[in-house]
């Protein structure tokens, strides 16, 4: 069975074309396989964040479908860092650089963009449908339909949150530097994805955004299903949404945002629909690190020692971009 290694910002994946499978896996084979082969400590080649299924689209305009399989093996609707690396598998498959691709709850654009620095690889994607509703977020806070910079008591004392699931659910809060590189973030976040948490009984994607300057944010997430994430594109997509919201206003619209996070940077923008409804572009580094053959047998099996493993030489260029390009932006 051939894999693909990737990451957009650090966020890392195995990519698996399921069309070229004699047989499509089951839901438990799949399951299973993201469990086993994303674990960090006895997984593939160091394990990932999750695994990116790929299938053919519901119709010739959609030229592939991808599912969103946590580490946990658990399904999300949406994976922003991912679906870059998706589009450009599927662009490299179909020698095109501009069309959809579907997702649980929409067909999204995404396109190839100019390589941010030799050897990185860019795409950009629509990331849509944004809602802010309880029911869309499944979220449980008394008495509140939508949460936007408000407090949560049951949280902290002190910050302040927003909800906004795009399509899967995010809780941001804006901090200052030590907040965001402290503790609160690891105990919110282990509270709301802990069984039972009657917030976000489903869990949620937690995020602390530091404002380093105008259009200029730091996005740091521990990820429903995973933890601790070098990026994450829908939150980095949701953070910059609710900067324009709570700090730009409507002039923030269309602005090119940079949006720094463990991992690199990716750039954001923010739109507005005639209807008043919102949807970003997240714009970023689509990038291959390794061709990957394993046995699917022994991959259920947790049995890494008959793995091919053939580096693209790709993540050098990526650690020279984040050493000179992104750290100048810090
Ligand atoms: N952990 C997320 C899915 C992956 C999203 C993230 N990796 C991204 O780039 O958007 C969730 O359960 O909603």
């Amino acid at each position: 069975m051939k894999l693909l290694k990737v990451h957009g910002s650090g966020n890392d994946f195995f990519i698996l074309d399921q069309s070229k499978l004699e047989k499509p896996l089951s839901e438990a084979e799949l399951k299973l396989l993201a469990q086993k082969i994303c674990d960090r400590k006895s997984g593939l080649h160091g394990g990932s964040d999750g695994v990116l299924s790929v299938t053919a689209g519901h119709n010739d305009a959609v030229v592939g479908k991808m599912r969103v399989i946590n580490a946990d093996g658990s399904e999300a609707s949406m994976c922003g860092n991912g679906i870059r690396t998706v589009a450009r598998y599927l662009s490299e498959q179909n020698n095109q650089n501009a069309f959809k691709v579907e997702t649980m709850q929409a067909d999204l654009e995404v396109k190839r963009e100019p390589d941010f620095a030799p050897g990185i690889t860019v795409f950009e994607a629509e990331i849509s449908p944004v809602s802010f509703t309880a029911k869309a977020l499944g979220m449980h806070v008394a008495g509140t339909e939508k949460l936007v910079n408000e407090s949560i008591p049951e949280l902290s004392a002190t910050l302040k949150f927003s909800a906004v699931a795009v399509p899967n659910p995010h809780l941001i809060a804006f901090v200052d530097h030590a907040t965001l590189i402290g503790e609160e973030l690891g105990r919110i976040a282990s509270y709301l994805n802990s069984k039972g948490n009657p917030i976000f009984p489903d869990g949620v994607n937690v995020s602390f955004v530091e404002v380093l300057a105008k259009n200029k944010i730091f996005v740091r997430t521990y990820e429903r299903g995973v933890g601790f994430t070098n990026a994450c594109g829908t939150a980095m997509s949701a953070s910059s949404l609710m900067y324009v919201l709570l700090f730009t206003g409507k002039s923030g619209l269309e602005e090119k945002i940079t949006v720094l996070n463990p991992g690199g940077m990716v750039k954001t923008k923010v739109h507005q629909r005639a209807d008043g409804s919102y949807w970003m572009s997240l714009i970023g580094n689509a990038t291959f690190v390794a061709t990957v053959e394993v046995e699917l047998s022994a991959a259920l099996a947790g049995d890494f020692s008959q793995v091919s493993w053939q580096e693209t030489g790709e993540q050098k260029a990526y650690e020279h971009f984040v050493r000179s390009v992104v750290k100048n932006e810090l």
